[in-house]
């Protein structure tokens, strides 16, 4: 049998490509190559192990005619096309922990940094200015630290700050107030979190929601003098604004670990004052590079010689004789979840799922964890199937599994209901043909769709006229619809719409459909 052969086209510890060789991999190592010449190379591997400054975008997953694993040595994978990954075959791997305790660490010390100006303090020390008037500082005992995202790094970063005897806020969406205690910070939320602060650390992935997260309103809007940290990604501020806000002194400092644009050789924050920054050094410690390079190594290696799956991030962990059956169950699962925590607003604190008919008969495990994957995968880039369970428990949502074998109108069927602090969601699917999975219910209302790419959904007033108008609105902006489905509480009533569509929408088109008359609620959806 040919030997895999796996790419390592970024820094990587040493170890990464000894413990491929031992595994029975090939392995070349060959950093800092342009995407073209990543892309003429990419054909011949099986494995690609990575960290951030290779980008596997579209083009490059096309020409990857080989490619069965992406291992992401650390935790952002927002340089990896994921749902094209999926739609190739290409499991993503990262390694969620190896580098937590590194970047939490990072974030302490620019705060430090930044309290007492070390990086300006050396600099003038060192060209004889000895510039002691220059530097007053300010103490952090007593101070507020600000959590933005509270997960694996934001807690450890939490826990270091509760130990310089700082006070610990923190706003996260999945943060219960259960774990908030464990962790011993206060839930807030984000305005509360900026009107407190003295200091606020970003600690959440790059996503839709979080990104541009500290806004020029939100910074314009902090309490004057508040300092920010961010180890975590660049698009989560806006940085000409920040650099405003440095400049005219309503932020007192501001210290980045990483840019929007990397590497960032000419950022416009670059000069500014009490603004301080590394070039993505967050994991570079040693003992991180070695915990991810020896973990990504491994993860890799196991799947393409053995076929063993850890911390994938697109494939579940399945036995041979389960995987077939379960596999349309999955996507239909990962569907519901993604569908009912993309529509439900507030606190998530209960989820109950459902399995009716020929469902109730299979194996539940995978099922409850590719619906808490589909419903965390937005908040988390370290949730997959696998551990999705364990984290909803960590976080305190509380998850109920019921079988129902009644006979109902469908012969199989899942049900995903969440209570939030808004009330109870709830959402259903079947399968089609024992594989098709397809949306049958939505919050109550009877409809049938399938789950896939971008969609728009639409509540309004079931009066005539309106869906002519809404295709009137997306035609008007060039947009193609790809299927039309719809649903009603009873006539006249609340009606529900859901299109496919074959690109995402501008915000700007949402806000236009939301102006519609008769138009209740719009969202735009991605699967
Ligand atoms: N600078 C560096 O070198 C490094 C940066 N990172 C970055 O740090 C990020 C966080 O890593 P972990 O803590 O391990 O991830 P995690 O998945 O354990 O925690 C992320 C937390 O953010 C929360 N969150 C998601 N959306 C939010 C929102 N809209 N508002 C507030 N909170 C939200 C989640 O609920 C979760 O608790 C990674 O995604 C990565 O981008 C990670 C390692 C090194
Ligand atoms: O693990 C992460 O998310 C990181 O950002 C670390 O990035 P790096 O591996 O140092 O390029």
């Amino acid at each position: 049998m040919t030997k895999p052969k796996v790419l390592i086209s970024d820094k990587m510890d040493p170890n990464a490509a000894r413990i491929f060789e031992e595994r029975g991999c090939e392995v070349d190592v060959i950093t800092g190559e342009t995407p073209e010449e990543l892309k003429a190379r990419i054909g011949e591997y099986h494995g690609l192990a990575i960290r951030s400054s290779t980008t596997v975008t579209r083009e490059i997953l096309d020409a990857a005619t080989n490619l069965k694993v992406i291992g992401r040595a650390g935790i952002g994978v927002d340089n990896v096309d994921i749902p094209y990954a999926s739609g190739k075959g290409v499991v993503v791997m990262n390694t969620p922990f190896g580098n937590s305790i590194t970047t939490a660490e990072h974030a302490i010390a620019l705060m430090m940094a930044l309290a007492r100006q070390i990086p300006a303090a050396n600099t003038g020390t060192q060209a004889g200015q000895w510039p002691k008037k220059d530097f007053m500082g300010v103490e952090v005992t007593g101070k507020t630290f600000g959590l933005i995202g509270a997960g694996n790094i934001g807690s450890i970063a939490a826990s270091r700050a509760i130990g310089l005897r700082m006070k610990v806020i923190a706003y996260d969406p999945f943060l219960t107030e259960d774990r908030a205690i464990e962790i011993g910070v206060e839930k807030v939320d984000l305005d509360t979190l900026l009107q407190r602060a003295d200091f606020v650390s970003l600690h959440t992935p790059l996503t839709d929601e979080t990104r541009n997260i500290l806004s020029r309103e939100r910074l314009e809007g902090a309490r004057p003098g508040i300092r920010i940290i961010n180890c975590a990604r660049g698009g989560l501020i806006d940085e000409a604004a920040l650099k405003d806000c440095l400049e005219s002194g309503h932020v007192a400092g501001a210290a980045l670990d990483v840019f929007a644009q990397e590497p960032a050789k000419d950022n416009p924050l670059f000069g500014a004052p009490n603004f301080i920054c590394t070039p993505h050094l967050g994991a570079s410690t040693t003992e991180a590079q070695v915990n991810v390079a020896l973990q990504v190594a491994e993860q890799l290696s196991d799947y393409l010689v053995n076929g063993g799956v850890t911390n994938a991030l697109n494939m579940p962990s399945l036995s041979a004789e389960e995987a077939p059956k379960l596999k349309p169950y999955m996507a239909l699962a990962e569907g519901l979840g993604s569908l009912v925590g993309q529509l439900a607003h507030g606190n998530l604190t209960k989820i109950s799922i459902e399995r009716e008919g020929a469902a109730s008969e299979l194996n539940g495990k995978p099922i409850t964890g590719a619906v808490l994957a589909g419903l965390m995968r937005r908040y988390s880039d370290t949730v997959n199937m696998v551990n999705a369970p364990f984290l909803a428990k960590e976080r305190g949502l509380e998850v109920s599994e019921i079988r129902q074998n009644r006979d109902g109108a469908f012969n199989t069927l899942i049900r995903v209901s969440v209570e939030t602090d808004q009330g109870t969601r709830s959402v259903a699917g079947t399968l089609f043909g024992n594989e098709a999975p397809r949306l049958v219910e939505i919050f109550g209302i009877g409809i049938e769709a399938e789950l896939k790419g971008h969609m728009l959904y639409i509540v309004n007033d079931d009066k005539p006229g309106f869906i002519g108008r809404i295709g009137t609105m997306l035609g008007n902006h060039g947009i193609n619809i790809g299927t039309f489905n719809l649903g009603r509480r009873d006539a006249g009533g609340e009606a529900v719409l859901l299109l496919s569509l074959d690109e995402a929408l501008d915000p700007a088109i949402v806000a236009e459909a939301e102006a519609l008359e008769g138009v209740k609620m719009v969202k735009g959806l991605a699967f």
